[in-house]
């Protein structure tokens, strides 16, 4: 089974660009939970333009299925995770006032740093993923650094969906055996779509979770919050044959 967390970045981006509290970012994922979403995430960037601190307080009062909290390990991150406790946290290389996550982790670059991170993550209780590009060096180096699971960052499978799936989801279904064989459990986001999830599921079977926001977010406004995350949960079911 494939796991559907909602990312609600762009509900707080909509929220802060009226300084009020309309959407409320609270009763949106109390809402995504309702119509079937079974994670929520956040990541909530330094300079706080959509998820905010305390909405990462708040949204731990309320979230009843999988609490996922993605961002670069520093100091105010891991203050957060020893807080809050989320079910995952999910690290990313970015840095500060980036306009979104554009790259994985390199793994052996910082291979001293993640891995006493992970430690640190994982001492707290929390489960831990690493935000990672389907290169199987890389991902190697991600199961013996003592990560959970990975993040395939999917944005170049996204991109080329539309001209040649096939070449698009070859590398991604590649590091994924290889992943599964190593131990480790296997996530996946970024610019994922009603469009383009139902394949990358297809040609992934051992997928644990997508994480979606973006997208899904947008096709929202046409049909509706509801309606959309039933949307994208029927493209992630199983297919009997
Ligand atoms: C880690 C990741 O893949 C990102 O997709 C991220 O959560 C999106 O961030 P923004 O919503 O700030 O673009
Ligand atoms: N980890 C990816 C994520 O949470 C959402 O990415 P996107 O769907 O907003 O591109």
């Amino acid at each position: 089974m494939t796991r559907l967390s909602v990312n609600i970045n762009k509900i707080a981006t909509l929220r802060n660009a009226r300084g009020g509290d309309n959407p409320n970012v609270v009763q949106v994922a109390k809402d995504c939970e309702r119509f079937g979403a079974q994670g929520i995430t956040i990541h909530p960037r330094p300079d706080e333009r959509h998820i905010t601190t305390k909405d990462v307080y708040d949204l731990k009062k309320v979230v009843t299925t999988e609490y996922n909290i993605e961002g670069y390990p520093d100091d105010r991150f891991m203050k957060l995770l020893d807080d809050v406790h989320p079910e995952q946290a999910t690290l990313v290389p970015d840095p500060p006032n980036v306009l979104t996550s554009n790259a994985g982790w390199d793994t052996v670059k910082n291979f001293d740093l993640l891995k006493d991170i992970c430690q640190e993550i994982k001492a707290m209780g929390i489960r831990v993923s690493i935000f990672i590009e389907p290169d199987i060096k890389l991902i190697e180096k991600a199961a013996e650094l003592g990560t959970d699971r990975i993040e395939l960052y999917t944005e170049p499978y996204a991109s080329e969906y539309a001209t040649n799936k096939e070449q698009a989801v070859k590398a991604f279904a590649e590091a994924s055996k290889i992943a599964s064989k190593l131990g480790l459990g296997i996530n996946a986001g970024h610019d994922l779509s009603l469009e383009n999830i139902a394949y990358l599921k297809e040609q992934l079977p051992k997928l644990d979770e997508v994480s979606i926001g973006h997208a899904l977010i947008s096709d929202a406004l046409y049909y509706g919050l509801e309606n959309t995350i039933q949307l994208y949960l029927r493209q992630l079911r199983e297919k009997t044959k």
